[in-house]
C-alpha cells in the first residue's frame, strides 16, 4: 500500500489520487507569479496545521521575515507563531548562502534532519544548483545525491522550477528524470487578469488525474477546481484578481 502525503489543499488532493506519494520529489514548474511559492508555502503551512507533520522550507530568493511577511498576507495567520516553535525550519539565503559551498549547506542539513522528525522539504528554487555549481555533471551528482539523502530522511518534498515559458516547454530537462511527479502551474492572460491552471503530468506509482484543471489564487492560498466548467462560471466579481 502506497503512503501518500496530503497537500491539504482544496482540490489538488483529489486529483493527486490521495496525495503526493511520500518520500517523494516533485518538481513544480511554471513561470514567474505562477503560484509556485504559494503552493510550496501551502504546503508546508497545512503540514504543520493539518496533519502535525513539520517542514523544512529552504529557500535562496527571500529571507526568513520576508517570507513570514508572505505567508502571513495570504491567510496562513500562523506561520511566523510555527517558526518561532520549531514546527516549521527556514533556512533562507542568508543561511544558506553563508555556507560558500554546497557540501557544507548539505551538512548542516542532514545533521537537522537527523535530530529533528520532519516529514515535509520544500526547496525554493532548484536554481540554487546554478548558484553552486557551473559543471552541468557535478550539478547532476549533487541534485542526484540531494534526492536520494531526502528519500533515506522519509521526506516528501516539493522543489520549484522556473520557466520561461507560459505553457511548459516541450523540452525534457534532466531534473524531470530524477523527480518523481511534475506539477505545473499556468497561467494565461486575459482582458480582466489572468486565468490560472494546475497540471499534474506525472506522479509516480499513482494513478493521477492528468486533465489541467483551473485554479486560483486568494486569500488562504490555490484551490483547485475539479470541474473544469467551474472556472468559467466564476462571475467577473468572484475572480479574485
Ligand atoms: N491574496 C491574494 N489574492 C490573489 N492573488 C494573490 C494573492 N497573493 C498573491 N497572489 C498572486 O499570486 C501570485 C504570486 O505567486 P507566487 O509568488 O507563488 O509565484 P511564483 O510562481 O513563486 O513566482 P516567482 O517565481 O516570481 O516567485 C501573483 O501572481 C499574485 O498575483
Amino acid at each position: 500500500m502506497i503512503e501518500l502525503t496530503k497537500t491539504g489543499i482544496d482540490g489538488l488532493d483529489e486529483i493527486l489520487n490521495g496525495g503526493i506519494v511520500k518520500n517523494s520529489t516533485t518538481l513544480v514548474s511554471g513561470n514567474p507569479g505562477a503560484g509556485k511559492s504559494i503552493l510550496c508555502l501551502q504546503f508546508i503551512y497545512n503540514g504543520v496545521e493539518q496533519f502535525d507533520e513539520k517542514g523544512i522550507y529552504l529557500t535562496f530568493e527571500e529571507d526568513e521575515e520576508d517570507l513570514r511577511e508572505a505567508a502571513e498576507s495570504i491567510g496562513f495567520d500562523k506561520w511566523g507563531e510555527y517558526v518561532d516553535n520549531g514546527d516549521i525550519k527556514v533556512y533562507d539565503k542568508k543561511v544558506l548562502l553563508r555556507e560558500n559551498d554546497f557540501s557544507s549547506s548539505l551538512e548542516l542539513l542532514l545533521d537537522d534532519f537527523e535530530d529533528n522528525d520532519y516529514d515535509r522539504v520544500v526547496l525554493d528554487s532548484l536554481a540554487m544548483f546554478e548558484l553552486f555549481f557551473e559543471n552541468e555533471q557535478e550539478k547532476r551528482t549533487y541534485l542526484l545525491k540531494f534526492t536520494d539523502i531526502l528519500s533515506q530522511n522519509d521526506l516528501t518534498t516539493l522543489m520549484t522550477n522556473e520557466q520561461g515559458a507560459v505553457f511548459p516547454e516541450t523540452e525534457i530537462g534532466l531534473e524531470n528524470y530524477l523527480t518523481d511527479g511534475n506539477i505545473y502551474l499556468i497561467q494565461t492572460p486575459t482582458e480582466s487578469g489572468v486565468n490560472r491552471y494546475v497540471w499534474v503530468a506525472k506522479m509516480r506509482k499513482q494513478d493521477i488525474e492528468t486533465d489541467i484543471f483551473p485554479m486560483e489564487i486568494s486569500h488562504g492560498g490555490i484551490r483547485v477546481h475539479q470541474n473544469a466548467s467551474a472556472f468559467s462560471m466564476m462571475s467577473e466579481d468572484d475572480n479574485p484578481l
